[in-house]
């Protein structure tokens, strides 16, 4: 032990907490400027090195800010099976990140070990795969982690390189799975699905002409475009042109681009204008585990008709739900699982289908965790992030009610309604969100149903919404319950804001901190655009007067 108490102090020191700052694992990890991570990032490899010697399984880091601006940076651990870090060990995670000296960081590393059992001292091996996304503070940053994670002994470090966030999340799933877990494994898992999938589809919609072959795609000028480029080498029936790629003289990433850009503001990305009409286009965020889709409206500069997290979600279910139906020997238990953010036109919509929507915080840890609990859980943030989980004993009912029905009624209905779903089950990334995945996949649905964008539009239509943020003091004094719909303190604030929300017809707002952004967050939702505008600044000025700030859009 006293080689493992060294190794941790000499560690330690030369990562140094910057002064005056605090940090805290937030809705995604941690997140702050690049240059003032290497203390949080080093303590992250800590942490990332003794999960693994506790779960006994290979487990995942990595360094990405997402959408945030380039500037940022951020550090987040995958557990075994892909999905974030168990929430129980954030506690720690923070502990250690504010820990003000050497001393105290080992102090606090023997005791979390004693506490949880782990085995210290070299006797058990673990192993942690790293990857980053684009930015610049990424190659100094994925040092500090590996020398945070090499002051646990019998730890090793290995480096996936640039990859987007469900990438990492993908391979550590199948690491610990025992299956091929490279990125041309990835790469080929995809576009192998997306392939069966397409070749699903009824033979009359083959030659449909609403089934447009063309798709824009905005990387962000992230890691997703590059990615993106290498799986379309792999795919036909589908004609992609990737622009935002990150490549010299694109742009900035994640700067007036990507799909949280693009879902906030309701305009084009830069790089696309008059000749995309009519075309159907998708953005993807910076580590590429956000997606929306959209198409430019004529005469309007540059806004969009915008097909978010929640449309997605909708035509996965319907997709889904349409399968099952063919096959009522394969009992389901469909859930799913929004936030507050979700539009409630998008949730009445789910509700209609019959299918059970439960809400969770923000995050999609938490939403993740709640979609466990079904056979199929659909999860879904409005923002385009979000995902399909299948539970083990669905994928063996539905991999012997396929085997089953290829064998003795290959060709009909019932048997391609199987096969799709298997292909659903292999084109979907289960470890987490991945616009990559989830784009073709929509792609293929699409396809399926012959249907245009505009029909997948038309499923319903949006409310009226508006978002703000309000720059305050300190915004963890803003308490939230009820999946984050009430504010229980200060308990002022939930009073006026119900007093401004009853003015509206269809009105709904709720406010919550940030969890990536040193902001309060401000949603709401009414009949008309000018309602929802009015709503929000109302209730914004109400934070800016209960918590002293100035409102930012
Ligand atoms: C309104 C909104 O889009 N919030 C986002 C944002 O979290 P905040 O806690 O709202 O900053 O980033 C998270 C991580 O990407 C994402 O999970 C979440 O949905
Ligand atoms: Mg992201």
């Amino acid at each position: 032990m006293a080689d493992q108490l060294s190794l941790l102090l000499d560690s330690a020191t030369r990562f140094p907490l910057p002064n005056g700052l605090s940090f805290s694992y937030g809705t995604s990890g941690f997140r702050s400027d690049g240059s003032v991570l290497g203390s949080t990032v080093h303590r992250a490899g800590i942490v990332a090195a003794l999960r693994s010697l506790k779960t006994g399984s290979t487990v995942g880091l990595v360094i990405t800010a997402s959408h945030n601006p380039v500037c940022d940076n951020g550090v987040k651990i995958a557990d075994p099976d892909g999905s974030m870090m168990d929430q129980s060990w954030e506690p720690f995670a923070n502990a250690l990140a504010n820990a003000p000296d050497p001393n105290s960081l080992a102090q606090l590393v023997l005791q979390f070990a004693k506490d949880e059992e782990i085995p210290l001292g070299g006797g058990q091996s673990a192993e942690v795969l790293l990857a980053r996304d684009t930015r610049p503070t990424g190659e100094t940053l994925l040092e500090a982690a590996k020398q945070g994670i090499s002051s646990i002994i019998g730890t090793v470090a290995i480096d996936m390189g640039i990859l987007t966030t469900p990438e990492l999340h993908w391979m550590v799933r199948c690491w610990n799975n025992g299956t091929k877990a490279s990125e041309s494994d990835y790469f080929a898992q995809l576009s192998n699905s997306f392939r069966s999938l397409m070749e699903l589809a009824p033979n009359d919609n083959l030659n449909l002409d609403t089934v447009e072959k063309k798709l824009i795609v905005d990387g962000a000028n992230g890691v997703g475009g590059f990615k993106l480029e290498e799986i379309k080498k792999n795919i036909t029936g589908l004609e992609i042109d990737v622009r935002n790629t990150g490549k010299e003289g694109e742009g900035l990433l994640n700067e007036g681009c990507g799909a949280d850009f693009v879902q906030k503001e309701k305009f084009a990305p830069c790089g696309f204008g008059l000749s995309d009409l009519g075309i159907r286009c998708a953005s993807l965020d910076g580590d590429a585990d956000r997606l929306v889709f959209f198409r430019l409206i004529p005469n309007s500069n540059n806004k969009i008709e915008l097909v978010d997290g929640d449309k997605i979600l909708s035509l996965f279910a319907i997709f889904i739900q349409e399968q099952l139906r063919l096959l009522e020997e394969l009992p389901a238990r469909l859930g799913v699982v929004q936030t507050a953010y979700a539009n409630g036109a998008a949730t009445d919509y789910i509700k209609n289908l019959g299918l059970e929507v439960i809400f969770t915080p923000t995050g999609v840890k938490y939403l993740h965790e709640k979609a466990l609990e079904y056979d199929i859980g659909l999860y879904f943030e409005a923002n385009g992030h979000g995902t399909i989980l299948f539970s083990k004993e669905f994928l063996s009912q539905l991999d012997s009610v396929n085997r089953e029905l290829s064998s003795k009624l290959p060709g009909s209905k019932k048997q391609k309604a199987a096969s799709r779903l298997v292909a659903v089950t292999q084109l979907i990334n289960q470890a987490v969100g991945d616009a990559l995945s989830g784009l073709l996949l929509v792609e293929a649905i699409l396809h399926n149903k012959g249907w245009s964008f505009q029909k997948w539009c038309d499923l319903y239509q949006d409310l009226p919404s508006r978002q703000l943020k309000v720059k305050v003091a300190d915004r963890t004094a803003i308490v939230t319950a009820d999946a984050e719909t009430r504010v229980v303190k200060p308990a002022a604030l939930q009073e006026l804001i119900d007093i401004e929300t009853a003015k509206y017809t269809h009105g709904r707002c709720f406010v919550r901190p940030s969890g990536t952004e040193d902001v309060v967050r401000i949603y709401a939702e009414a009949a008309t655009q000018d309602s929802a505008d009015s709503l929000a600044n109302s209730v914004a000025q109400h934070v800016n007067q209960i918590l002293g700030s100035d409102i930012k859009t």
